[in-house]
């Protein structure tokens, strides 16, 4: 019986407990407090009387929590008949109004959101359980995978080990085939001799029977194991047991169990010795015939025919070139078949600067007719051999679907420093023999020097006292050998310091005891100077009664060429070329002097050197001189020298010998080049040709690009506007004037122009014409020509061009001042430029009464246009500058007259044109100078 007190009851039902006290009160359950219990019938009780309560109040609070009110109203409503009678109508309304208690509705509303937050908690579960469900089918899908892909694996490499069981067997059946037919020879040879010996035996009439019919079987005996063991092997052991069956064969055997299906010719062809020497002699020649008779062909190895069979895929590998071992099918297995790829493969492309064509298509393992037909749909016509830039073939790459990756990998010049790589390690090098050039003043004895040298040490031992002319060689003397460079020193030395290329160990000076210094001495003092290559003077002519040797030192002292003897350090030596006075003394001097300079090379390896002259001859094509730096040159080596490559076809030494090879400080005459290098221009050998030419390929477009630069670097107000960015702090100018006047007074007053940043100096000044030796002096010093009212020569003004070296032409000393000046403060405008368009020469002259003077001219170079402007220079020098006033060809007016033709030409206010006059024709722009 459950028992509750009367509070917890009435919290319960949700009343007061003093209300349901006082209740069970009016129901007779008399006598209770709040704290006192409820029985079960007291609660009855009270329902009861709740019950029987009022009718109205059915509100029990256990009961359904509502009220419901019914209301009847009686009504009557009057209406008229169709008869016109009237008649009352009692209508009775019955009206119901259910009240619900507000505590049942809150609690309906609970348990109804109660519900809704179980249902929802209930399908999240749901919800969550089928995920796990799914993630799990997922798992057990995976596991499934994997369980299977290993199953494949698994079957992979068992058919894998078959696949090699397979050839073990083939291998084995190799050898079984082999020692069965060794055992056959041996039995045919043990027949052979048991025939022989029978038919010695009846030859000799001696009853041997008996011993005739062991020795074969004794002879077939041995063979018969080698025969059945391998055989037995193959039957009893399971497979795997099968590949260690071969160690077991005796050594001939094994060699023939070893090849796989992709065994080498090569291989194959060490096997059959080893067999020959395995059989007993006699037995080769039986077998052989035995062959001979069963495949009618193939006298050679006993089992050359079935091995064949093993190395097809060898024989197609030999045939297709670099093919890979992959690629190579058998008869016995097929399980490393090519493999279809699933996907389009996409491969790094490495593209340097330049690539050909054919390197492209490699790299990405397709046909170059396929890179030729993209580029074609591209817009860009191309041969297999072709050269890409590397844009281009970065273009293609991407639209063939490969990644172009930019590299200098196959930069050829990243390729030649690899090529060279080797000499790096400088203690392996080796003392050398010193390279020295002669240098000095017209007419002061070079030629006379160098050949009485040559003839007393050289020519000595050759019949005639023939040399040939290289351009270079070499002599002996008591302190080693030297190498002379026999060229026109200037130029030759200038050509090639304008290159960058340093030939030379030490110069030679000659100067003539009666002359002294001269200009062309004071010029080979400036190239030796800014080569810094030491100096040593040979003070010639010391045999003439006018020798003076102090004023010469003297002269030279103020060139700051002091002698040893002055407590300088240039050694001085007095010589004669006519009677050999000194001459041993010079030589010793050389020697000592590069001994000091401790001259090594590099002794082996893929030489390198300079080119030291090279002409074109008319049936040698491109020759050349060059003298060996490095390593040895061989005949049949690859070069490439400078923008040219080839293979050496000839080549011959100073003597006029061929040679083969020629080591570090040897000058030899090579044949082969595609085309002339200059001189200056650096030889290497190269291992690759293609790379070589590609290499020569892309220096050719540097020094196209190179040159672009230089065209800006080199001109004045380039000079003078990167000055303000801090770049040019020195700005070398090189003068050559008509007079030395002007010369000097030129130079001092472009020296008083520098200041504390900028330094303006004259690098050389002198009087004659631009000649190609003040380009390139001009070149290796970055300065700037100024032509005081004298021209370049046609040489000159080609390789001034050719090297854009600005050549500045005036005629008024305080212009060239002014525009320096101008350009040094930075306001170098605007410019008036001129272009020469052409040259001319004066070959007839003719007065006309009306016209005035006509000179019959020829056009040698450039164009000549009707009121062009127009310099008259006689003996290099400007006389008359103006304007063409009449153009004429033949009888006929002309606007323009090129090169190689004849015309006649007036010039306006001038008459006193000569025969020999040269005629600089130009045109004036102006030029507004950004800087
Ligand atoms: N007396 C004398 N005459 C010499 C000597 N050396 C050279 N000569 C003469 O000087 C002249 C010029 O000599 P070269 O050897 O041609 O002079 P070079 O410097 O080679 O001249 P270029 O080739 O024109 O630059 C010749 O007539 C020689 O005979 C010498 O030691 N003594």
């Amino acid at each position: 019986m459950s028992t509750i007190t009367i509070k917890a009851f009435a919290e319960q039902i949700g009343i007061e407990p003093e209300r349901l006290v006082k209740q069970l009160g009016d129901a007779g359950v008399a006598g209770k407090s709040v704290e006192d219990s409820l029985r079960d019938e007291e609660k009855r009780q009270l329902l009861e009387f709740l019950r029987g309560g009022t009718a109205a109040a059915s509100a029990a609070p256990a009961g359904r929590g509502k009220i419901t009110l019914k209301k009847k109203t009686n009504s009557e409503i009057q209406q008229t008949t169709k008869t016109g009678m009237a008649r009352t109508v009692q209508v009775q309304t019955k009206r119901r109004r259910t009240f619900v208690k507000r505590e049942v509705l809150e609690q309906e509303e609970a348990e109804r959101q109660e519900a809704d937050r179980l249902r929802q908690q209930t399908e999240k579960a749901e919800a969550e359980q089928q995920r796990l469900a799914a993630e799990a089918e997922a798992e057990q899908a995976r596991i499934a995978e994997e369980a299977k892909r290993e199953e494949a694996e698994k079957a992979a490499e068992a058919e894998r080990v078959a696949a090699e069981q397979a050839a073990a067997e083939a291998a084995q059946a190799a050898a079984k085939l082999a020692s069965e037919k060794a055992a056959e020879a041996e039995t045919e040879v043990a027949k052979v001799a048991e025939v022989e010996k029978v038919v010695e035996a009846k030859t000799q009439t001696v009853s041997k029977a008996e011993p005739s019919a062991d020795e074969p079987k004794a002879a077939t005996e041995p063979a018969k194991p080698s025969a059945a063991e391998p055989k037995k092997v193959a039957a009893e052991k399971p497979a795997p047991a099968k590949v260690e069956a071969p160690k077991e064969q005796p050594k001939p055997r094994r060699e023939v169990a070893m090849p796989s299906i992709i065994r080498k010719a090569s291989e194959r062809k060490r096997v059959s010795p080893i067999i020959k020497q395995a059989e007993p002699k006699p037995v080769v020649a039986p077998v052989a015939t035995e062959n001979k008779a069963g495949k009618g062909k193939g006298k050679r190895k006993p089992f050359a025919g079935r091995e064949e069979l093993h190395v097809a895929g060898g024989r197609r590998r030999q045939k297709g070139g670099k093919r890979r071992p992959s690629n190579i099918k058998s008869s016995v297995s097929d399980q490393h078949a090519f493999e279809r790829p699933v996907a389009p493969v996409v491969r790094d492309v490495q593209i340097g600067e330049t690539i050909s064509v054919s390197d492209l298509a490699a790299q990405m393992s397709i046909k170059a007719a396929e890179v030729v037909k993209a580029l074609f749909k591209m817009g860009t016509m191309v041969t297999i051999n072709h050269t890409l830039d590397q844009d281009t073939a970065m273009l293609v790459v991407e639209e063939m679907g490969h990644n172009p990756v930019e590299s200098r990998q196959s930069d050829p010049e990243a390729f030649l420093s690899a090529n060279l790589a080797v000499e790096v390690d400088e203690s392996t090098y080796e003392p050398r023999c010193p390279v020295v050039t002669v240098m000095g003043h017209v007419d002061h004895g070079k030629t006379s020097l160098l050949d009485y040298i040559r003839k007393a040490r050289v020519t000595d031992g050759e019949a005639g006292g023939i040399t040939q002319h290289i351009g270079a060689y070499q002599v002996q003397t008591s302190n080693g050998q030297i190498t002379f460079l026999d060229t026109p020193g200037h130029e030759a030395f200038g050509a090639m310091r304008a290159r960058g290329a340093q030939a030379t160990d030490l110069i030679i000076l000659v100067v003539a005891a009666d002359d002294g210094v001269k200009p062309q001495t004071i010029e080979a003092i400036k190239h030796a100077k800014s080569a810094n290559v030491p100096i040593i003077v040979a003070i010639n002519k010391m045999d003439k009664d006018s020798a003076d040797p102090d004023r010469v030192k003297q002269e030279l002292a103020n060139q700051d060429v002091i002698p040893e003897s002055w407590g300088g350090d240039v050694m001085m030596i007095p010589v004669s070329a006519h009677t050999g006075l000194g001459v041993e003394e010079l030589l010793e001097s050389v020697a000592v002097q590069s001994e000091l300079l401790e001259l090594k090379a590099r002794p082996s390896g893929n030489a390198s050197g300079l080119v030291v002259e090279a002409r074109l001859d008319k049936g040698r094509g491109a020759v050349c001189t060059v003298l060996v730096q490095h390593g040895i040159l061989k005949y049949g080596d690859i070069v490439l020298v400078g923008q040219e490559t080839g293979r050496i076809r000839a080549m011959v030494d100073d003597a006029g010998n061929t040679i083969k090879e020629a080591g570090p400080s040897k000058p030899v005459e090579i044949q082969g080049m595609s085309g002339v290098p200059a001189a200056g221009d650096e030889m290497i050998v190269v291992d690759d040709e293609r790379k070589a030419r590609e290499a020569a390929e892309f220096r050719h477009h540097k020094d196209r690009e190179s040159r672009l630069a230089r065209q800006q670097a080199a001109k004045l107000e380039n000079m003078f506007s990167q000055m303000g960015e801090g770049e040019v702090k020195n700005v070398n100018v090189l003068i050559k004037g008509d007079v030395q006047g002007s010369i000097e007074a030129l130079s001092e007053s472009l020296n008083k122009l520098s200041t504390d940043d900028v330094k303006v100096s004259v690098v050389h000044g002198m009087v004659g014409a631009i000649n190609e030796s003040d380009v390139n002096l001009a070149m290796a010093s970055s300065a700037v020509i100024i032509g005081f009212n004298v021209r370049a020569d046609a040489q000159a003004r080609k390789l001034a061009e050719q090297e854009d070296v600005q050549i500045r032409y005036y005629s008024i000393i305080y212009e060239v001042i002014d525009d320096v000046k101008a350009a040094m403060e930075g306001l170098l405008d605007p410019e008036i430029r001129e272009d020469v368009m052409g040259h001319v020469e004066v070959r007839e002259v003719f007065k006309a009464p009306k016209i005035g003077t006509i000179a019959g001219c020829y056009v040698t170079e450039g164009v000549v246009k009707r009121n062009a402007h127009v310099r008259i220079v006689r003996d290099s020098v400007v006389i008359f500058e103006g304007t063409i006033d009449s153009l004429r060809r033949f009888k006929d007016d002309v606007s323009e007259v090129k090169m190689g033709t004849e015309c006649g030409i007036g010039v306006v206010n001038y008459s006193d044109i000569k025969v020999g006059d040269q005629l600089e024709i130009f045109e004036k722009t102006e030029v507004k100078v950004t800087l």
